[in-house]
C-alpha cells in the first residue's frame, strides 16, 4: 500500500540540524509572464491580501495582473543582475556566506514565492539528513503577511512527512544587537565616505492599517527599531522620519508615505536626504527601483539635490554576524 506521507530516509545517528532562511521571492525572469506567474501566487496568499477570495481573484486575474505585469517586467529589467534577480542573488549569497560561518549546519536559501521553492528545499535538506529544523524569515520585523506565511508554508510541506523534524522559527529579529551593530555601521561608512545628508529617512515597507488595527506588531517593531538606530547614530528628533513605501491598492496604508515625506522635505528646502530600508534584508525591487529610482527622481523634481540610497545589509560581513549570532542562540539545547 502506498502511503500518504513522504517516507523518511533512514538515517543513523542523531542526523543535522538545517537552517532555512527565506526571503519573499521574485520572477524568474523580467518578463510580463514571468511577473504574472510570480504576483500570481504571491497576491493569492490570503495572509498578504485578506478580501473576499472569490471577489479578489477575478479582480486580480482580470485586471491587476494583466495591468501589472508589464508595467512591473520593465521596472525588473531596471535592476536585474547577469545573475538574476537582486532579490534571490543576494539571498543565496548571504545564504553562501552563512554556511561558511555556520560550516556545522545545513544552510538553504528559500523563496516564499517562485523558486527555490519551499517545499523543494525543503526536501533537499531533508535528503541531506536533517532532523532538526530552524527556519530564519528573512524579516527582521514580524508581519502575519510575511512572518506567519513563511510559517504557513513550511507547515503545510512538513504535513506530509512522516517523520517531522524538531522545529523552531524566528519570529523576528528587530531589536537584535548585532543587526543594529550592523546597521549602525553600514549608516556609519555611508556618512564617512559621502558626509551626513541634511535628513536620514528610515523607509519600511508598509501593510494595510486595517493589520494593524487586528493587532499585527509589525508598526510598533518598526518604530522600537528606528529609533534605536536613531539613537545608536545620535540623531535628534528633528533629524530623521520613519516612513513607509510601496503603498498598493486603495485602502489606507501606514503612514506616513515615504514619497510624500520626501515631496514635503524637498518642499521646506531640505536639499540632501539620506535614505535606509532596515526592514529589507537585502536589496530587491522595493529599494533599487522604487527608492533608488523613482523616489530619487520624484524628489529631485520637487526642489531636492540628491537622494542617496543606503544600500542593504545583503552578504556584508556585519549582516552574517548579526544573522549567525541569531541562529545559533535559537539552536540552544540542540546538539551541536
Ligand atoms: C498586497 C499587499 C502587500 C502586502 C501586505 C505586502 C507586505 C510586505 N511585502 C514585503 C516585502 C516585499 N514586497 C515586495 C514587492 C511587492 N509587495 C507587494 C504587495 C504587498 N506586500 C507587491 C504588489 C509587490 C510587487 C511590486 C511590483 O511588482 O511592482 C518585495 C520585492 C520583491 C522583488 O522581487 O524584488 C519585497 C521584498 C514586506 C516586508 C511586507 C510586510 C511587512
Ligand atoms: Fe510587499
Ligand atoms: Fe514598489
Amino acid at each position: 500500500m502506498s502511503s500518504r506521507f513522504r517516507d523518511a530516509p533512514t538515517a543513523a545517528g542523531p542526523g543535522r540540524t538545517g537552517l532555512l532562511l527565506v526571503n519573499l521571492g521574485t520572477p524568474d525572469a523580467p518578463t510580463p509572464a514571468a511577473v504574472r506567474r510570480y504576483l500570481g501566487e504571491f497576491l493569492s496568499d490570503r495572509r498578504v491580501v485578506e478580501l473576499p477570495p472569490l471577489l479578489w481573484q477575478l479582480l486580480l486575474r482580470l485586471v491587476i495582473l494583466p495591468v501589472r505585469g508589464g508595467r512591473s517586467a520593465a521596472n525588473y529589467r531596471k535592476i536585474w543582475l547577469r545573475e538574476g534577480s537582486p532579490l534571490l542573488v543576494y539571498t543565496a549569497r548571504l545564504a553562501g556566506e552563512l554556511q561558511h560561518a555556520l560550516p556545522e549546519l545545513i544552510v538553504r536559501p528559500a523563496m516564499r514565492y517562485g523558486t527555490p521553492s519551499i517545499p523543494a528545499v525543503l526536501r533537499e535538506m531533508q535528503a541531506a539528513g536533517m532532523t532538526r529544523l530552524l527556519v530564519l524569515p528573512l524579516y527582521p520585523q514580524y508581519s502575519a503577511s510575511t512572518t506567519a506565511s513563511v510559517f504557513d508554508a513550511v507547515a503545510a510541506e512538513l504535513k506530509t512527512w512522516r517523520r517531522v523534524p524538531a522545529l523552531r522559527l524566528v519570529a523576528d529579529y528587530h531589536l537584535d544587537t548585532g543587526w543594529l551593530d550592523a546597521l549602525e555601521a553600514r549608516v556609519r561608512a555611508h556618512w564617512d565616505l559621502h558626509g551626513r545628508a541634511a535628513h536620514l529617512l528610515l523607509s519600511f515597507h508598509g501593510i494595510p492599517q486595517r493589520f494593524e488595527r487586528a493587532g499585527d506588531p509589525y508598526p510598533r517593531q518598526c518604530e522600537a527599531g528606528a529609533r534605536a538606530l536613531a539613537q545608536r547614530l545620535g540623531l535628534a528628533d528633528a533629524d530623521w522620519t520613519l516612513t513607509y513605501q510601496s503603498r498598493f491598492g486603495r485602502e489606507p496604508w501606514l503612514e506616513p508615505a515615504t514619497d510624500r515625506v520626501l515631496d514635503t522635505l524637498a518642499q521646506s528646502g531640505i536639499d540632501t536626504v539620506d535614505v535606509i530600508c532596515p526592514g529589507f534584508a537585502v536589496d530587491c525591487l522595493e529599494t533599487l527601483e522604487e527608492i533608488a529610482m523613482q523616489n530619487d527622481e520624484a524628489f529631485r523634481t520637487a526642489g531636492g539635490h540628491a537622494l542617496r540610497y543606503i544600500g542593504a545589509l545583503n552578504e556584508s560581513a556585519g549582516h552574517v554576524a548579526a544573522l549567525a549570532g541569531i541562529a545559533r542562540r535559537h539552536l540552544q539545547g540542540w546538539p551541536a
